[in-house]
This record gives structure tokens, C-alpha cells and sequence, in this order.
């Protein structure tokens, strides 16, 4: 093979719901390398759906940790087989799926600091997790902890206040409280408990890295505005849960450089700098270049919508992070659980399993289907807390099925009209120069993204890349190379490409959508008030 140039780069990391994945880019900011694993096709030995278990309750879903690991074992290993030149890896940063957590095992730390370059990382750590099936942020089991938690701190409102969300069951010390309290001896034999992000850190760091303000701010834990821990919080989950968990750090923070297991292994430099790994979310925002006034939605295994904020606007609805950019700032975030796994199975229904023929369905019918509104959760949805599939006609008349063409419409037009709807229940608008920054597997889509671009009335951009997640840690990889020197992360990206325009409104999108939105609303709350909230 011909002697490959030098080309320094950095690497982004995404160990998400259903993938790990990873790009290389070099110092001018484009992507020339990108794989992934699929769990559930790549190591079909653990048996996972959508990259999940979910449990005999249909609440509690977790995904085993050691399956993390072994993806991870599996890229790098493809990676040195293609001749990756892993000498030129300057930095690397990574994200993981918000919210869920990793056990570590008393003693773990001597095995993540001892690894041997000759053995994979998965069979050398196989002792190391108390938990051997993280909870993730799929799990809705953990009412309780979390009512419990709104009461230690003076309700809803007040949490929301403190940590940037009211309780939500996916959020991680709710999960930890359910574990103190279902499995005392685990945690007991717990030395360390790290979000995902935090754990894939530690992977390449050798020793335990610590938790970013960021996807800290995934957790009912953390203070958003003092960025410390809240001791009534950590008190009212679980006991010595600070010492577990370690201090936050601000998420531009360099936390160390590489294990010699992986220069010894795959030949990385031992200067190689680990920047501190954050939430999928918050690296969208910044592989996305996300400026104040734009709004993404990412189209993943959860579909999200989130938008840059100056200052924490408490609510009871949806979530405020840190701002994993600009540590002045914040991040607003409305998440949605039934995303592309519901479109799937829609797909497979009405399509033939068939990414295309859901085009042609798209395609075919047209903007407002005719009056009908459906609402399609097959998993209780978190925005908002509904259950079940349920169809109206324009007459506002429930009906059990439709056309297969209207059903996948009526999916996609009501997944969007949700997102704008509850996005403006918390005060923020489409504005003329409002930009949609699309992202995740489902941007692939160009007829979803027309849909997109209808019922919000703004033109939708995408970037090169679906992952912006992994594309976003190699940015903030680079920031890293500048710590110390106060340069903007804005400013290290200017010359990273710029999201291009994918679709524009319809003619006549504003009328229709002005008409349905209302309805779609109306009968949002109609079915909330039928629907039994979450077991207490
Ligand atoms: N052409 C397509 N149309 C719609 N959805 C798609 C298309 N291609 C991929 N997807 C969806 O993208 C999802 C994966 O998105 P991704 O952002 O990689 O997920 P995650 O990061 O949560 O693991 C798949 O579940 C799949 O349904
Ligand atoms: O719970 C949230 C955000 O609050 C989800 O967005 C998770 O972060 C999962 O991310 P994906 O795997 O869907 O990208």
C-alpha cells in the first residue's frame, strides 16, 4: 500500500443507544474517517432490540455494560486492520447516551490502570462492573425515587430549579436511588459510578475520568448554576454517593492523556490528550456549530429538540444543561422516547420494511393528510406522558386504523407537530431567520425533512455527517489542544464546514400547520387526561 501522508487529526466518539461509533477529523475540520458497531447486528450474542433490554415490567430497560466494551474492542481492532495511522491521533473526546450509568466494581481501578496491551478490553474487565446491566435513559421504573426526590428539595418546581429538570426516571440519581434500594450489596461493592459518557473516558483514560457539567446536568444531581454537586440531592438517593461519583469538571476540560494500553496496542502517541467525554446531546450541539436562535432536532433512537440558552429558564417540562461550549451558558432540551425505533416499526407495517416505500408514502399524500391527526407511542413517552397508538379523522372522531400512506404521515407530521408544539409551550419560536439544524440517522431522510421544514415553517439544514455527536467530540478534541489559551470553541470551529440546506417550506405549509396545531394540541391533552400517569 502506498505510504499514507501524515495526517494529524483527532478522533470523536459516540457509544449511543443502538452504536459506538467514531470519526477521524484532520486539522482543517473534515471528516475522512467514520465506522461504527451496530449491537444489535455485531454482537447479536447479547441479544439486545434497538441496542436495549427491555424488562418483563416494560418499564425497566437497561443495556450490558461488557457490550459497551466489546464494540469498543471491535472498532479499534477495524481501525488498525484498514491501517489507521494511529500515531497521528492528537486528541480524541467522545459522548455517550445521556443519563444512563456504569457500576464500577471495588478493585476496578487497579485492572483499568494495569490492562495488558496483548489482551482485548473486554476480556480484562469482565469482573469489573457491580452492575452488569446499565440502567439507560429508556427505563421509566423509578416513579417513586423520583417523587421522592421532588420532596427532599420542596417539589417539582424547586428541583427544576436546583438542577435544571423536574425528577424524570431516566435521569441517573433516580437510577442510583432504585439501585441502593433494590440492590444494597451492589452498591456497596460500588467504587465508582460513571454516566456512559464518563465510563467511555475512562476506557481510553486508564483510570476513572470524571463527570462533565454537561452531562451532569442529565442526572437531578448537579447545581446548573454553581456546578457542584447538591448535597440534598445526593443525600436523598443514595449514602456516600459524592465519593462515588467524583467532581464534576467543566466540559472543555483536558482530563489526561491516553493509557499506554492503547499506544502499546494500536500505536497512539502517549501524548495523546483525552478531552473530558460529555452527553450525545450536548456534542450535537457542538458538532452542529448550534448558534443562539437556531434549533436542532436530532433524529435518533431518541429524537430531540434543543436549542442554545443564555440563562436557565426553570420549567416543568423538558431540561436545561450546562452549555457544553460555553460554560457561561446553557442549553434547553425537549426529548422524545418513542423516535426512530417507532418510526421503524410504522415503517415495517406500512412499508414494507422499507425505507424507500415510507418515501413514496410521504410523497404521496399531502401536507395536513387530509384532517388526520395520529399519536403513535409504543413506549410511554416522555414528552409527554402517554401510552399507545391513537388515530382521529377530521372530525375529531377516534378511528382504529388507517390507509397505510395516511399512517405514515400521520406519524411523521405528529412527531413534529409535538416538537413545535411543547417547544413554544416553553416560549421558544420559530423567528424569520430561525435555521433547523437536523441531525441523527433519520436526517438521511429527505421527505422527513420536508415534513420537518412544513410543519415548522423554517428551512432545515444538515451537516455532511448524521453522526454531528462524534463530529462534535473531535471539535471539542481540538479545543482541547488550544487549553489554556482562551480561544473560543467558536472560534477553533469557523473553519469546519457549514450546515447546508436540505428543505425549505411548502407553499401553503403555514396554513395548514397554523390549523392542525391547535387541534393536535387540544387532543394531546384529551388523551393525557384518559392516560393513567406513570405507576407512583
Ligand atoms: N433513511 C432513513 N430514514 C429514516 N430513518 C433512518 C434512515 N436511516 C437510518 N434511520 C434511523 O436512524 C436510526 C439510528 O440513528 P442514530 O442517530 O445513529 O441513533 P443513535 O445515535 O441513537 O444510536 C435507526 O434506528 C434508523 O431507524
Ligand atoms: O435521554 C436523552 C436526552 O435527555 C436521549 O437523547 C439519550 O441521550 C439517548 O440518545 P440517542 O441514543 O437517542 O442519541
Amino acid at each position: 500500500m502506498a505510504e499514507q501522508a501524515a495526517r494529524p487529526c483527532c478522533l470523536g466518539w459516540d457509544f449511543s443507544t443502538q452504536q459506538v461509533k467514531v470519526v477521524a477529523v484532520d486539522a482543517e475540520l473534515n471528516v475522512f474517517y467514520e465506522d461504527s458497531v451496530n449491537f444489535d447486528k455485531d454482537l447479536l450474542e447479547f441479544g439486545t432490540q434497538g441496542g436495549v433490554h427491555v424488562h418483563e415490567d416494560g418499564l425497566t430497560v437497561t443495556s450490558p455494560v461488557l457490550m459497551w466494551v466489546q464494540a469498543l474492542d471491535i472498532i479499534l481492532e477495524r481501525m488498525k486492520a484498514s491501517g489507521f495511522d494511529f500515531s497521528q491521533v492528537l486528541a480524541l473526546s467522545g459522548a455517550g447516551q445521556q443519563h444512563g450509568s456504569v457500576y464500577w466494581k471495588a478493585g476496578a481501578s487497579h485492572v483499568l490502570t494495569s490492562l495488558s496491551p496483548d489482551l482485548l478490553l473486554h476480556k480484562q474487565l469482565q469482573a469489573c462492573f457491580s452492575i452488569r446491566d446499565s440502567p439507560v435513559w429508556m427505563d421509566s421504573s423509578t416513579t417513586v425515587q423520583c417523587r421522592r426526590l421532588e420532596a427532599a428539595v420542596g417539589g417539582a418546581q424547586a428541583l427544576s430549579c436546583l438542577t435544571g429538570s423536574r425528577a424524570y426516571e431516566r435521569f441517573t440519581g433516580n437510577q442510583i436511588a432504585k439501585i441502593y434500594q433494590q440492590n444494597p450489596e451492589a452498591y456497596a461493592h460500588t467504587e465508582r459510578i460513571s454516566l456512559v459518557s464518563s465510563f467511555a473516558a475512562s476506557l481510553f483514560l486508564g483510570s476513572y475520568a470524571p463527570i462533565d457539567y454537561s452531562d451532569g446536568s442529565g442526572m437531578n444531581l448537579l447545581q446548573i448554576q454553581d456546578k457542584v454537586w447538591s448535597q440534598v440531592c445526593l443525600r436523598a438517593c443514595a449514602p456516600h454517593l459524592e465519593e462515588k461519583l467524583g467532581s464534576p469538571v467543566p466540559s472543555c476540560s483536558v482530563v489526561g492523556a491516553i493509557s499506554s494500553y492503547f499506544v502499546q496496542r494500536y500505536g497512539f502517541p502517549p501524548g495523546c490528550k483525552v478531552v473530558a467525554f460529555t452527553g450525545d446531546n450536548p456534542a450535537s450541539l457542538a458538532g452542529m456549530k448550534l448558534e443562539e436562535g437556531d434549533i436542532a432536532v436530532s433524529l435518533g433512537t431518541s429524537d430531540t429538540l434543543f436549542l442554545w440558552l443564555q440563562e436557565p429558564m426553570a420549567a416543568l417540562e423538558g431540561h436545561i444543561f450546562c452549555n457544553p461550549v460555553d460554560a457561561q451558558h446553557y442549553m434547553a432540551l425537549l426529548c422524545f422516547k418513542n423516535g426512530s425505533l417507532m418510526r421503524e416499526k410504522i415503517r415495517d407495517e406500512s412499508a414494507s420494511c422499507s425505507w424507500s416505500d415510507f418515501s413514496e408514502a410521504l410523497q404521496s399524500t399531502e401536507m395536513g393528510n387530509g384532517g388526520n391527526l395520529g399519536f403513535y407511542f409504543d413506549v410511554m413517552e416522555i414528552t409527554p406522558e402517554i401510552t399507545g397508538r391513537h388515530r382521529f379523522s377530521a372530525e375529531n372522531r377516534q378511528v382504529s386504523a388507517f390507509p397505510g400512506a395516511v399512517e405514515i404521515r400521520a406519524l411523521i407530521e405528529g412527531q413534529f407537530m409535538a416538537k413545535r408544539i411543547h417547544a413554544e409551550g416553553l416560549g421558544y419560536r420559530v423567528m424569520p431567520k430561525t435555521k433547523i439544524l437536523a441531525t441523527g440517522g433519520a436526517s438521511h431522510n429527505r421527505d422527513i425533512l420536508q415534513v420537518l421544514a412544513d410543519v415548522f415553517g423554517a428551512p432545515v439544514y444538515v451537516t455532511d455527517t448524521a453522526n454531528s455527536a462524534c463530529v462534535g467530540s473531535a471539535y471539542r478534541a481540538f479545543h482541547g489542544l488550544a487549553a489554556g489559551t482562551d480561544v473560543p470553541f467558536s472560534e477553533m470551529v469557523k473553519l469546519a464546514p457549514n450546515p447546508r440546506l436540505a428543505a425549505t417550506p411548502s407553499p401553503g405549509a403555514s396554513q395548514v400547520y397554523e390549523a392542525l396545531l391547535p387541534r393536535y394540541a387540544k387532543l394531546e391533552q384529551r388523551i393525557l387526561s384518559q392516560t393513567p400517569g406513570p405507576p407512583e
